[in-house]
């Protein structure tokens, strides 16, 4: 689906535009504190922007006007999912159960939801780490999670915040490749501070500025 995108949030001194075409990646990079994870906030419905427009495949997430008036869709409508930057998975959860979470609270019954959890874990050769909790897994392999957990919830589009950043130097090679594969005709907003990660998993960039 492409995506629109226009928002000033006036009380993080952030404003930007963009439009994606269908199937492709964006990376959106800047200093700290340039407003790069606000705008995964206010595009998954996690903050409420002072006024402008954001649609994907035409259908509005937010449309609101100078005086904040008009739609604003809630994230569990939008049919888009952020992989936050720490990977707040569900500590009393196994990691299949996690995985299965969205596909369970979009209706699903628990047996086909855990065949589709089992499916992308599979898919991000994570199928060893089924039944552990979270505390048990390092950086990189609860980041793998994290995204088979995103994916699952089958959003039509896919926003990743610092995806490399918990990743030590040996593990960032095999994520970024994986990542790589997961983006491929996928629409998809990436965050990162590496122009490098950008350059390799985005076919757009918008640089915000510092200040
Ligand atoms: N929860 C919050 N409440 C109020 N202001 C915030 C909050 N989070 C961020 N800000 C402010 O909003 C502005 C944009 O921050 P944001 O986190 O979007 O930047 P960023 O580019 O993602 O930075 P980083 O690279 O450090 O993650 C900054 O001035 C920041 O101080």
């Amino acid at each position: 689906m492409s995506l629109t995108f226009r928002a000033r949030i006036p009380e993080r001194e952030v404003e930007a535009e963009f439009e994606l075409g269908q199937g492709r990646t964006l990376g959106i990079t800047g200093p700290n504190g340039a407003g790069k994870s606000t705008i995964l906030g206010v595009l998954a419905g996690l903050l409420i922007p002072a006024s402008g427009r954001g649609t994907v495949g035409g259908r509005v997430l937010f449309d609101l006007d100078d005086a904040g008036r008009g739609t604003w869709v809630p994230p569990h409508r939008r049919g888009v999912t952020l992989m936050a930057q720490r990977p707040l998975l569900f500590p009393h959860l196994t990691v299949l159960e996690n995985v299965a979470f969205a596909p369970r609270s979009r209706g699903l019954g628990r047996s086909a939801a855990r065949d589709k959890a089992m499916q992308w874990l599979e898919d991000l050769s994570a199928t060893r780490f089924a039944d552990r909790r979270p505390e048990a897994l390092s950086g990189g392999q609860a980041q793998r999670v994290a995204l088979a957990r995103a994916l699952a919830a089958e959003p039509e589009v896919l926003l990743l915040d610092e995806p490399l950043a918990p990743v030590d130097a040996g593990g960032k090679t095999e994520l970024r490749e994986l990542l790589v594969r997961v983006l491929a005709g996928r629409t998809a907003v990436v965050v990162s501070h590496d122009p490098q990660d950008v350059g390799e998993l985005a076919q757009e960039v918008l640089e915000l500025g510092g200040r």
